[in-house]
């Protein structure tokens, strides 16, 4: 049952509003006034004035229903890169937009903000200061980020000035800070099995990492610039926190900060690529009798070892994009916020 909202406050909907980042813009939302509930196919938390709709956004009925009087939806769901299922990615990531982006025209809806991400220009090699004219890979780095691509020209080729129907994505790349379920756990569990004492290549790759509240800073600034005459309409945006860092600088301060020692011994990255390579193909090999999940992959390897770090000028210039949050005071944060996970804990 949807609450009564004066005419004057926004209705949004968050689309995986459960999740890591989804959260953080639901909170951000109703400091900033907006009426908002949440469709996620799980519900993890309860926030006062929240109204959550639980269930899978492939379903059309469920999606009408929860977008009853919305004018604004987010779409920031996804099952998580890690499950690594191409069939799930492509049923929900692709399929499942088609139903919202269907779904949004249907029930009125004018203006819809899609979470993509920075990957979608990726090939697992360098990318220094990328701007979004750089195009599509061409061989993505792994399934998710293939549906992602799809999903992205989805919902910019959906934008249509004649009925109204106003579209824009967000790039984040790197997302971190508190609640994140990803990075920093990811992180803290390789360091515990004593697996965080190399340095894949010289060290010196550079990498944006991005504090989850600057990310929601862009998203809710596309959402309020996406009127009929923006520049914005049916185009991509990098959010960033505009501080790249090295790789290996930032995950270093993040196990200090927790107390793990950092890495410090180098390994050639075409070593470990190699390597990572070898144990992919023998882990297919093996899949009809054991399974197993290498801790690295080739996918990680290249996160790891190679620059990928991207301009958001363009967020600048059309939104009045600059980062709240620094990359500093956002590490600070996230390393308080975990206090389970420090060492010894
Ligand atoms: N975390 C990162 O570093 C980055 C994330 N992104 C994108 O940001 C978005 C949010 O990511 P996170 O918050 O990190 O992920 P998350 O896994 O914490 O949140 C995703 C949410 O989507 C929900 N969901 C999944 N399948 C669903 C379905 N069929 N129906 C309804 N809800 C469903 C999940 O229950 C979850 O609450 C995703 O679109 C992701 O691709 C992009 C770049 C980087
Ligand atoms: C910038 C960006 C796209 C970050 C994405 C988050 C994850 C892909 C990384 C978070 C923790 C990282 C990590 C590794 C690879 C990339 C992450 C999973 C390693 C497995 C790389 C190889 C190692 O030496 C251990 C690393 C642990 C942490």
């Amino acid at each position: 049952m949807a609450t009564r909202v004066r005419p004057s406050v926004k209705k949004c909907l968050v689309i995986g509003g459960s999740g890591f980042l989804g959260r953080h813009l639901v909170e951000k939302l109703l400091d900033r006034g907006y009426a908002v509930s949440v469709f996620d196919i799980r519900q993890n938390y309860e926030l006062p004035n929240v109204i959550f709709y639980q269930g899978d956004l492939c379903d059309k009925q469920a999606l009408l229903s929860a977008l009853k009087d919305v004018s604004l939806v987010f779409h920031c769901a996804s099952p998580a890169p890690a499950s690594d299922n191409r069939e799930l990615f492509e049923r929900v990531n692709i399929q499942g937009t088609g139903t919202v982006i269907q779904a949004c025209k249907e029930s009125g809806v004018k203006k819809m903000v899609l979470t993509s991400s920075a990957s979608v220009v990726f090939e697992g090699t360098d990318i220094k200061n990328g701007t979004e004219g750089l195009p599509y890979a061409k061989k993505p780095i792994d399934y998710y980020t293939q549906t992602k691509i799809k999903q992205e020209k989805m919902v910019l080729e959906a934008y249509d000035s004649e009925s109204g129907f106003l579209t824009v994505a967000i790039r984040p790349h790197g997302i971190f800070g508190p609640r994140d379920p990803q990075l920093v756990p990811i992180l803290v569990d390789t360091a515990r099995r004593g697996k965080m004492k190399f340095i894949i290549g010289d060290g010196t790759n550079l990498v944006d990492f991005t504090f989850v509240e600057n990310v929601v800073h862009g998203h809710i600034l596309a959402a309020e610039r996406l009127k009929a005459d923006s520049p914005i309409c049916g185009k991509a945006y990098h959010i960033t926190n505009d501080e790249p860092i090295r790789f290996w600088d930032f995950m270093s301060e993040i196990l200090v900060g927790l107390g793990y020692p950092a890495p410090r011994y180098h390994l050639p990255y075409l070593f470990v690529y190699g390597l990572a390579l070898l144990l992919w193909l023998l882990a297919l090999l093996c899949s009809p009798l054991i399974s197993f999940k290498p801790t690295f992959t080739p996918m990680r390897v290249a996160l790891a070892g190679t620059h990928h770090y991207y301009s958001c000028e363009r967020a600048k210039e059309d939104m009045g994009y600059s980062p709240v949050v620094t990359l500093k005071e956002g590490i600070k944060r996230t390393v308080e916020s975990y206090p389970h996970l420090r060492q010894g804990a």
